[in-house]
């Protein structure tokens, strides 16, 4: 039997990164992280979303998040993260992909992400329509290296697998 009759196992890389900016509201997995600045962004900036979408689109073979929310359509600016989430979920649901497990890591000298672990999972199990224990959730410093080390931003990797 060809190898390929069987179930894919697939798996997604998403990586992104995004400068502070003040005078914006921090979101990080559509929750509201206290702190006084935010990230920038044509969307509101949440990085971790962002990570997770590409993973997601990644594994299912489709094109990336900037295909679908292009950074020169108007229309989308300030668009809630949530929003894009929700439709990457909408397109893997047509392809007949299901979400196996998510993790991700945020990168991020301040501020400290871990208290808000548990909302944060709570919400993309939410959204994506998935069990808490599918997702993961982990920060890390930069030790103090780099533009991260610098507090200039935030990066998030993460990984998916789906099968379908
Ligand atoms: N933005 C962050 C960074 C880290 N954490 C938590 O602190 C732990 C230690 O971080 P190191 O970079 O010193 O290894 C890390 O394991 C996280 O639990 C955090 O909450 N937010
Ligand atoms: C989310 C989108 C939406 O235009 O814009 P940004 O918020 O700038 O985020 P980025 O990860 O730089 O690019 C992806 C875009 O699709």
């Amino acid at each position: 039997m060809d190898r390929r009759d069987y179930t894919k196992i697939r798996v997604g890389l998403g990586y992104d990164v995004h400068p502070f900016e003040e005078g914006r509201e921090l979101f990080l997995g559509g929750i509201k992280i206290p702190f006084d600045k935010g990230l920038k962004g044509h969307s509101d900036g949440d990085v971790l979303i962002h990570a997770i979408a590409d993973a997601l689109l990644g594994a299912s073979a489709l094109p990336d998040i900037g295909y679908f929310f292009p950074v020169d359509d108007k229309s989308i600016e300030g668009i809630p993260s949530t929003i894009i989430l929700e439709k990457v979920r909408d397109l893997l649901k047509e392809k007949g992909v299901n979400i196996i497990n998510i993790d991700c890591t945020i990168i991020a000298e301040e501020p400290k992400i871990m208290p808000f672990r548990d909302k944060i999972i709570k919400n993309l199990s939410s959204i994506l329509r998935i069990p808490e224990d599918c997702l993961s959730v982990k920060a890390t410093t930069n030790e103090k290296l780099g533009f991260i080390g610098k507090k200039e931003g935030i990066a998030v990797f993460a990984v998916a697998l789906v099968s379908y």
